[in-house]
């Protein structure tokens, strides 16, 4: 059995694109998570300190994302995951980055990737 911790459409503003007029612009990233997390210590004791905090988690991505500024999601995706697992100690995660605007006629589009072992 694997816990999970998990968030869903975590929407950043970011300098993030190929092209040089990107480069000028911020545009709109949308986050999912799935983290592997042993749910059964925060759950007996009720302590945040002991849960994968999904809000500090949050936080963390908006910051690398907007500092980052990488030219492809695959960069960015691939450093996130890396700075996630280290930081937090993350076994496995599934980690899906969204750029809704850059295909008008798609919905969106995006890249997801996994890294680690599940536990
Ligand atoms: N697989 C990818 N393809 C493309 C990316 C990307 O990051 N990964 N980026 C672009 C441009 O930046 C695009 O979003 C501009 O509309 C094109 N293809």
């Amino acid at each position: 059995m694997t816990d999970l911790v998990l968030i869903e459409g975590l929407a950043v503003d970011a300098v993030i694109g190929v092209y040089d007029w990107e480069r000028e612009i911020t545009q709109n990233l949308l986050v999912d998570l799935e983290m592997a997390w042993d749910n059964r210590r925060p759950a007996a004791s009720d302590d945040v300190e002991l849960a994968l905090d999904y809000a500090d988690v949050s936080s963390r991505v908006s910051g690398f994302l907007q500092r980052r500024q990488s030219q492809l999601l695959e960069t960015a995706a691939e450093e996130l995951a890396a700075d996630l697992r280290q930081h937090y100690g993350i076994a496995w995660l599934a980690l899906t980055l969204r750029k809704p605007g850059a295909v008008p006629q798609a919905r969106s589009v995006g890249v997801r990737i996994e890294r680690g072992q599940k536990p």
